[in-house]
């Protein structure tokens, strides 16, 4: 066959799958499939478009744009933008996918200037524009960037000097809070400068950019080392470099500190890039990180104080990445609060230890650690989802406000704002 230029992964997928659902007529070898339309190409007529594509038995090939690109005929059916397929006020789709026979193939295929046209069975025509199916291709998105980032140790971050923004132009000017958010998706910290130290003004803070995400710790909390609620998070006790609420099934995407005051010493806040000290293991240790990427792990949050019970629990492995690009996008890492591992053998449990040592060594060095005093007046946003944060212990009186913000949320603004996110 022509089109060999499957990835490794796809291949791999690909058998997988052949092995389920099939469709009959491509088991029979027949004469047409013996002898595939292959050797026909189709050229355009202007040879600066540079366009070729052919119709397989089982998919359609496109040459476009330094591209080549393989489309199963039931996408290319399913993602039909006719009027009957697809409402394009509402951006959804109203073909019902289901009512698409799984062998079906265009009758006529057609192309005319930069658009494609297929001619179904039934008589429906589907129109797709060059551009497009290079731009929602598979082998398309493959060559996309994927989310921009600086990945950080305490130099990096501090040569970058990455400037704070003002309380006023972040609340009221749109180019304000598009900064904030460009630093914040770049690095997964960001601070606001100049904000009145109280709850209400934090608060205010947060909804600029999202929802709050209200959870078994309140909506706004506010917190001193009263030991009000079963966690170390309520003492005067340094904690170790962690990732919060890594026992929710989502663990809260954004985090937001503003220390209203502190009488004492000590209390420093840590940061440290995660995605960084991945990446390290990613270079140093590739299948370490692999395995970080698949044994499952359980967290858990118990809670027996005073008035508050709780129990949760949350599944997922320490790094998350996504299978079709394997770009790092959650990392987990909370030693308190990581549950019995039962979820794999023995000896897998042994190389997990192993991995996670690498990337715990990594997430130690010294060079990594990014110390900050947070001070009244100055709120950072913490990326929970990429970057650990940690405390030094403290004396005094220390109150600190803060919320969790829903990622989804701040992700919608930032692309609202024209951001890539
Ligand atoms: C105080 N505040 C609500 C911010 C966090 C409390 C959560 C602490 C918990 N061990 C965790 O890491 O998720
Ligand atoms: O007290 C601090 O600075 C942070 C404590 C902490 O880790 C948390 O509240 O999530
Ligand atoms: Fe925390």
């Amino acid at each position: 066959m022509w089109c060999c230029r499957l990835s490794h992964l796809h291949g791999r997928l690909q058998n997988l799958l052949s092995r389920g659902v099939t469709c009959s007529a491509f088991q029979q070898p027949n004469f047409k499939s013996l002898f595939p339309l292959a050797i026909r190409w189709h050229h355009t007529a202007s040879k600066s478009l540079n366009c070729a594509w052919q119709q397989h038995e089982d998919h359609f090939e496109l040459q476009y744009a330094n591209t080549v690109m393989c489309f199963d005929y039931v996408w290319l059916r399913d993602h039909c933008r006719s009027a009957s397929c697809y409402n394009s006020k509402t951006h959804q789709r109203s073909l019902d996918t289901a009512s698409v026979d799984l062998c079906i193939k265009p009758k006529t295929i057609r192309l005319d200037e930069t658009t494609l046209f297929f001619t179904w069975p039934d008589g429906h025509v589907t129109k797709y524009d060059l551009d497009w199916l290079g731009k929602k291709s598979y082998e398309g998105q493959k060559q996309k960037v994927i989310q921009p980032r600086i990945l950080w140790n305490a130099e990096i971050y501090q040569q970058a000097q990455v400037p704070s923004v003002d309380f006023q132009s972040f609340l009221e000017t749109n180019d304000g809070l598009k900064n904030f958010l460009q630093n914040f998706l770049l690095y997964g910290i960001a601070f606001v400068e100049n904000v009145p130290p109280t709850q209400e003004h934090t608060e205010k803070l947060a909804e600029r950019i999202s929802l709050i995400r209200e959870t078994i710790y309140g909506r706004m909390w506010y917190f001193t080392s009263d030991f009000s609620r079963g966690d170390t998070a309520y003492t005067k006790l340094a904690l170790d470099r962690h990732t919060d609420t890594a026992y929710f099934q989502e663990p809260c995407g954004i985090q937001v500190f503003h220390c209203l005051k502190h009488e004492g010493t000590g209390g420093r806040t840590l940061l440290v890039d995660g995605f960084y000290a991945a990446d390290q293991v990613l270079q140093k240790a590739p299948e370490e990180f692999e395995l970080l990427t698949k044994v499952p792990l359980r967290h858990e949050y118990i809670e027996n104080v005073g008035e508050c019970h709780n129990h949760m629990i949350g599944v997922g492995p320490v790094l998350n990445t996504y299978p079709w690009n394997k770009e790092l996008y959650l990392i987990r890492y909370n030693n308190y609060d990581r549950a019995v591992i039962n979820t794999v053998p023995y000896d897998v449990v042994h190389r997990w230890y192993t991995a996670h040592r690498t990337l715990t060594v990594e997430l130690r060095r010294p060079e990594n650690e990014f110390w900050v005093k947070l001070k009244p007046g100055r709120v950072l946003f913490i990326d929970n989802w990429r970057v650990l944060h940690g405390r030094e212990s403290f004396t005094g009186y220390r109150q600190l406000c803060g919320c969790y913000l829903t990622r989804d949320d701040v992700l919608n603004t930032a692309r609202l704002l024209g951001l890539q996110a």
